[in-house]
């Protein structure tokens, strides 16, 4: 059995991430992979409620700390239900948003200090990282008239100002310098069909290099 791979696909509000994700899992499963296809804040009951309180009425005015630390409270309960047990199975796993995001909503957004993040980082997830970083990237006016287009109405983060949606662009794009072995920076101010297109490069790159590792078996 070849060991499960976990993609994460990041980005500002209305870049395209669900719409890709839903691409990813497609891709994924034709190069014959059990694929898991997830979310955070969520992937559980108990995270989804959690994401309910993140995103909801009920957060308005929530301690910027109290944000950082229900986020990875969900995380914690995400990994243990379904990330690493589907990981183990030899599943892949492609996630909706994961830690970038916190450290581009919660550090460059609301001004939270890395170190307070690193430490939750290295407490819920220990060694674990995703292999793959798809960031979407757009500028944040097309992300709203994306998100404007879809209808539905605004949440709590959505209603942040402008310049706290720069900040987390700005932070995103700086996590993709810092950790260029992870990330792929795909232009997403493109149609949908172009943007799968690169996704697509990218994946198929990432199931050459899995399919020329050594089978448990095969080694020495
Ligand atoms: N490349 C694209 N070009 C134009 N419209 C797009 C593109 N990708 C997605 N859309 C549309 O934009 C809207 C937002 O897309 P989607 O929900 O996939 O974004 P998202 O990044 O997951 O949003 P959110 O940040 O709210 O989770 C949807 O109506 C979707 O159909
Ligand atoms: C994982 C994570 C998410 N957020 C924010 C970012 C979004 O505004 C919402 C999730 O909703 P979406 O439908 O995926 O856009 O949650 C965050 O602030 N910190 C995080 O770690």
């Amino acid at each position: 059995m070849s060991q499960g791979r976990f993609i994460t696909l990041e980005g500002g509000e209305g870049v395209g991430k669900s719409t890709q994700l839903a691409y990813v899992r497609e891709l994924v499963e034709s190069f014959g992979h059990r694929v898991v296809a997830t979310r955070e804040p969520g992937g559980t009951p108990l995270a989804e409620s959690i994401r309910g309180l993140l995103k909801g009425e009920a957060g308005e005015g929530m301690d910027a700390d109290t944000e950082l630390l229900l986020v990875f409270a969900a995380r914690n309960e995400h990994l243990a239900k379904v990330v690493r047990p589907a990981l183990a199975r030899g599943d892949w796993v492609v996630c909706d948003r994961f830690t970038d995001a916190t450290y581009a909503y919660q550090g460059m957004g609301r001004g939270l200090a890395s170190a307070r993040i690193e430490s939750l980082e290295h407490w819920v997830q220990g060694e674990l990282q995703p292999d793959l970083t798809l960031l979407l990237d757009a500028p944040v006016e097309l992300g709203f008239e994306r998100v404007a287009g879809r209808g539905g109405g605004y949440d709590r983060f959505e209603r942040e100002a402008r310049d706290f949606f720069e900040r987390v662009r700005e932070a995103y794009l700086h996590r993709a310098m810092a950790f260029p072995a992870r990330f792929r920076v795909i232009d997403a101010a493109r149609s949908p069909a172009l943007v799968s297109a690169d996704i697509h490069e990218v994946l198929l790159a990432l199931h050459a290099a899995v399919r020329a590792e050594p089978e448990e078996g095969d080694r020495v």
